[in-house]
Parts: structure tokens; C-alpha cells; sequence
């Protein structure tokens, strides 16, 4: 595929220039503003928002459309305000304006800012601005991925118990999910492998896997803005996604296993507890009272 024949260029450069404009946003509010306070929750006691993750949507919104106006969103605070999450085959910008909000809020300095684009619905490209280390990742389908613009590539290992697992541990407390949680992090733990960390971001997680600090990352409760953008950086990078249950990877079923490879990919699938969260694009008639 040359570069002038690609139809999606000219919209991945725009996001990457718009990725690197928030990015300065949030770091200025992280330099200057105590956000504790200001936060609000979502779906959960300790599922947070701040003004910063409205405000850098609406950016990235506002000036896409005014350069694609006849493109689709997925944004998490735009579904969050009542917007559809449906993924059609039209073009489709998929944003996570701040994956890692309570480590934002927390100044843990891991928060990535993610734009996927999906055609078909299939990923096309897909950047994720890790704004306080200044990182950014990009994979453009059938041409690699990038950070910074050097090359990145999976780890070789093949081996388990030679291998890094990345987790988290999610938004949701209810006690029979935390046990779910802790079901499966007790048998990769004790496989054993080398270790196990959590970025405080699903996007950030998997570009750890792209870049071969990681063999794997899996986590159940996952949002379709949260893995979009990186899903393309992890396969471009060579790596391999999956479903916890070790089927094809559903963007939408807020299950995901992103590996370096087939054999560590279902050697920690068969370590895992399978359980579902409710689907991201469920249809809202049909949600139960
Ligand atoms: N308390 C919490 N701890 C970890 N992740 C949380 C969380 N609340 C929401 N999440 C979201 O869940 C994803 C997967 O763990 C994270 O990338 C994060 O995305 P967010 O910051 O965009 O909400
Ligand atoms: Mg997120
Ligand atoms: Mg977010």
C-alpha cells in the first residue's frame, strides 16, 4: 500500500496532531490543578470523570468534524451523555479521551490519549498519546507501528514462566467480581510468571505489549474506546488479540487478551476466569429495569 493511495492518511495525521494538542492539555492541568476535588463518578463509586475528559472530547470531536464532517464517533463521554455506541460500517472515530483518569486525578503519570478509526468495522489506525511521557503510539494497518516513529515489536519469548502479565483491576467492587478478578490473577501468579503490573490503562497496558515489556494483557470490563486505538498497534506490532474466552477478539464484548504471541496468548487463557460484562453496544430498548 503506498503512502498516496491510502484514503486514511490525511485522517490519522490530523489524529496525531490532535492527540498531541490534548496531551498538552491534561499535562498543563496535571502541572497546575489539584483535580481531587473536581472529579465525579460514573458507573461505579470509583469509576471517575473529570472536567479535563469532557473537555478534551469535545476537542477532538469539534475538530474532526469541521475536517470530516461526515464521519461517526464513539466517544466515552459522549456514550456517557446518552450518545449510541454502535460501531457500523461507516468511518468511525473511536476516542478515549483520557485512558487513566484516576491515575490522571491521582498524578500517577500513565494516561494515554486514544484515537481508533474503524472502516467495515475493522480498525484502520489507530494513535494512543501517552501525555506525560510524551509517547506517542501509532500503527497504521498493513504498515506497522510506531512510537515516536522507531519501529515497535512484540517480545520473542515463547516461554511462560519466563513472561510479564499486565492486569487491572477494574472499576467494578462487586465482591463475586473481585473474586473472578483474583481467581485468575492466583493462577497466572502461582503458573509462576516472572511477574504481574497494571499501568492504571488498558491502552497503555497493550502498547506495553507492542513494544515487548510485557508478553500479555488481559482484563475483562473493558470499554471499546479503551482498546480500539491500541488494538491495531499491538497486531502491527506482531502481537496477537483474543477474547478471555480464547476465541476471536469482539471489540464490543468488553473481554480482551492482547499477546505477544499464539502460545503465551493460550497458555494464560487457560488460567482464566470467564465472566461478561454487559455489552457496549447493547440496544438501549432492550436493557432490563
Ligand atoms: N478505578 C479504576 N481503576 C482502573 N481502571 C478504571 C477505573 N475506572 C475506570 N477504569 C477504566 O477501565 C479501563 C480498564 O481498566 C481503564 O483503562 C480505565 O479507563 P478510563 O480511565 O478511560 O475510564
Ligand atoms: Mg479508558
Ligand atoms: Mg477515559
Amino acid at each position: 500500500m503506498s503512502k498516496s493511495h491510502d484514503p486514511w492518511q490525511d485522517a490519522m495525521d490530523h489524529a496525531v496532531a490532535v492527540a498531541r494538542k490534548s496531551g498538552e492539555m491534561i499535562r498543563e492541568v496535571v502541572q497546575n490543578q489539584d483535580q481531587s476535588s473536581l472529579v465525579q463518578t460514573k458507573s461505579s463509586a470509583v469509576d471517575l470523570v473529570t472536567e479535563t475528559d469532557q473537555k478534551v472530547e469535545r476537542l477532538i470531536i469539534q475538530s474532526v468534524k469541521s475536517k470530516f464532517p461526515s464521519h461517526r464517533f464513539i466517544g466515552e463521554e459522549s456514550v456517557s451523555s446518552g450518545e449510541p455506541c454502535i460501531l457500523t460500517s461507516d468511518p468511525t472515530w473511536i476516542i478515549d479521551p483520557i485512558d487513566g483518569t484516576t491515575n490522571f486525578v491521582h498524578r500517577y503519570p500513565f494516561v494515554g490519549v486514544c484515537i481508533g478509526f474503524a472502516v467495515n468495522q475493522q480498525v484502520e489506525w489507530g494513535v494512543v498519546y501517552s501525555a506525560i511521557e510524551d509517547k506517542m503510539f501509532t500503527a497504521r494497518r498493513g504498515r506497522g507501528a510506531f512510537c515516536n516513529g522507531r519501529p515497535l515489536q512484540v517480545s520473542t519469548q515463547t516461554d511462560v514462566h519466563r513472561s510479564m502479565v499486565a492486569t487491572e483491576f477494574g472499576s467494578d467492587r462487586d465482591p463475586q467480581v473481585v473474586d473472578k478478578i483474583f481467581s485468575s490473577l492466583h493462577k497466572v501468579l502461582s503458573l509462576p510468571v516472572h511477574g504481574v503490573r497494571g499501568a492504571g490503562s488498558a491502552a497503555l497496558n497493550m502498547c506495553a505489549v507492542a513494544r515487548g515489556s510485557v508478553e500479555l494483557y488481559y482484563e475483562t470490563g473493558v470499554h471499546v474506546w479503551d482498546i480500539a486505538a491500541a488494538s491495531v498497534i499491538v497486531t502491527e506490532a506482531g502481537g496477537v488479540l483474543r477474547d478471555t474466552t480464547g476465541g476471536a477478539l469482539d471489540l464490543m464484548s468488553r473481554r480482551i487478551v492482547a499477546a505477544n504471541n499464539e502460545t503465551i496468548a493460550t497458555r494464560i487463557i487457560a488460567e482464566l476466569e470467564v465472566y461478561s460484562s454487559e455489552r457496549d453496544d447493547r440496544a438501549p430498548d432492550c436493557e432490563p429495569e
